[in-house]
């Protein structure tokens, strides 16, 4: 200040600096500055003793205030030296957040008490006991590994509970999920036990997840398999599956066992969420000038699945459209064949399931009927959305080809669906109706949790079934969603793996 005031003829740039300088604001701020960076912050530690031994090893003192959340570390205790050491700090939690602890640390003292020859369960009670702040006494490792991983993302086919599982190092420390949650794996350095977060994640702090192998031996164990077991997973027989059969789904019985359908596609004997429990998702935005994903809907018989995939391609037919089915059966007069159905024979038919070019197929009084895979393409690759409705065995859909976006069409309460379907009919038979009983609505609810319990990790949205305006409208924005805004897809669509 006193340089530019000696200024004889000062600049209109000097003038000007001096203004802003002479400001009160700036004046404050400078005047701070100084007082802090003339203080001394060094801790005032005593001398160093002077006849400290050469190989003395060189201690951390870590004070951690603990409050509700837990430390975010396991121990673990070397069984021949007697150590106890760090085993690993959890991503996000105290301890990994106050950046002083790490996996390997040895701990020597916690609180003063020192810890070598406890068994981890007497350091985890005087943890337990300890409030405000925790002092721990390390030996830092001296070769911390670099952590170079790469974030991954997977969509859970199992649901998991720490608290069940007997093999966890510590449970609390652990993370439940449930079929179809979205998680990012933080950390996959140890082999058995990942670290994890629930997405969309409230709290900055992972929990242990098995890991891919440990999951699936865990699984195998629960179903009283061991590895290297064949899985098939058993078709769930479900009582209340479409009964309209406006396609008859699935023909099962003794025509499927002859040799012409040996290599029948069996949605689910290849696709288990057994063999991987975690299926490995990106987050996928459709391309507008890709094709549209196909929109899948499913449902217990009778929930209204093909009310509501009607309603929406009323709403507006130029841009939702059905897929037009196959069949074996003679053309009714009135009828063309690509636009009611393809009509084919049989043999074309049984060549089309041998090439897997169905998506489901079924028997109906002797004729063959079947949606295919290039009926849907068809649909999509004339820029409309192509919504059907499936069997829950979503495999045939849930394709890079495809994309399928799953809609659960779920059904309401028994004592809801009284109210709203009182003047409803149920489809009995291919072409009979009558109004809906008591033990319809009984027999939805079940199928209808059955569906869910067993097909939920594969439902992209769910919705109610209540009041039929209400539904329509979730779907037209469900399907809307679908194709404007991101979603989780497996990552096999994208890329392919090694699971595609
Ligand atoms: N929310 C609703 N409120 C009232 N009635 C409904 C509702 N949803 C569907 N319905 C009626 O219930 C009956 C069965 O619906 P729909 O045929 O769509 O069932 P579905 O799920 O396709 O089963 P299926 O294929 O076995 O027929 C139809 O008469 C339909 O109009």
């Amino acid at each position: 200040m006193s340089d530019l005031l000696a200024v004889q003829n000062p600049s209109n740039d000097a003038r000007e600096l001096y203004a802003l300088l002479s400001h009160p604001h700036l004046q404050a701020l400078l005047s701070a500055h100084d007082t802090v960076s003339l203080r001394d912050y060094e801790p005032d530690l005593p001398p160093l003793p002077k006849d400290l031994p050469e190989d003395e090893e060189a201690m951390r003192i870590v004070c951690l205030v603990k409050n509700n959340q837990t430390l975010g570390a396991t121990i673990r205790r070397d069984d021949v030296t007697g150590e106890i050491y760090i085993a690993r700090v959890i991503h996000g939690g105290l301890a990994d957040r106050s950046g002083l602890l790490h996996a390997g640390d040895r701990l020597v003292e916690v609180n003063g008490h020192p810890v070598f020859g406890l068994e981890p369960e007497q350091i985890i009670q005087i943890l337990a006991h300890s409030h405000g702040t925790i002092m721990f006494k390390v030996v830092p490792i001296t070769d911390r590994p670099v952590n170079n991983q790469t974030m991954l993302y997977v969509r859970a086919m199992v649901d998991y509970n720490p608290h069940l599982d007997p093999s966890i190092p510590c449970a609390d420390a652990g993370m439940a999920f449930r079929k179809g949650d979205i998680l990012e794996i933080v950390d996959q350095s140890d082999t058995l036990w990942w670290q994890a977060v629930k997405l969309p994640s409230i709290s900055a702090c992972a929990g242990l997840i098995p890991s891919t192998s440990l999951l699936k031996r865990s699984v195998l164990r629960s179903q009283g398999l061991k590895v290297g077991d064949r899985i098939i997973t058993h078709l769930h027989r479900l009582s209340g599956f479409r009964r309209s059969l406006r396609l008859c789904r699935q023909r099962r019985g003794q025509a499927f066992g002859t040799s012409q359908f040996c290599t029948l596609r069996c949605p689910t004997s290849c696709y288990s969420s057994l063999a991987n429990p975690y299926e490995e998702v990106v987050r996928y935005q459709h391309h507008p000038e890709h094709p549209h994903r196909l929109i899948a809907l499913l449902g217990p018989s009778g929930v209204g699945v093909n009310e509501l995939r009607r309603r929406l391609i009323e709403i507006n037919p130029k841009v939702y459209q059905g897929a037009v089915p196959h069949t074996t059966r003679p053309p009714k007069c009135h009828e063309e064949s690509g636009r009611e159905y393809h009509f084919i024979s049989r043999e074309q038919f049984d060549t089309m399931v041998c090439n897997h070019r169905f998506i489901e197929f079924g028997e109906l009084r002797g004729h063959l009927y079947g949606t295919s895979v290039d009926a849907v393409k068809d649909v999509l690759a004339s820029g409309k959305i192509c919504v059907i409705d499936i069997e829950p065995y979503v495999k045939s859909v849930r394709t890079a080809e495809l994309r399928a976006y799953v809609i659960f069409i779920k059904p309401p309460t028994v004592e809801q669906m009284k109210c709203t379907r009182m003047n409803s009919h149920i489809i009995t038979n291919y072409c009979t109706s009558r109004p809906f009983k008591d033990e319809d609505f009984q027999e939805i609810e079940d199928a209808g949790r059955n569906m869910e319990q067993h097909y939920c990790q594969y439902f992209d949205h769910v919705i109610v079934n209540d009041g039929l305006q209400a539904a329509c409208v979730q779907l037209l924005t469900a399907v809307r969603r679908a194709q404007d805004e991101p979603q989780w897809v497996p990552a096999a669509w994208i890329r392919p793996t090694h699971q595609s």
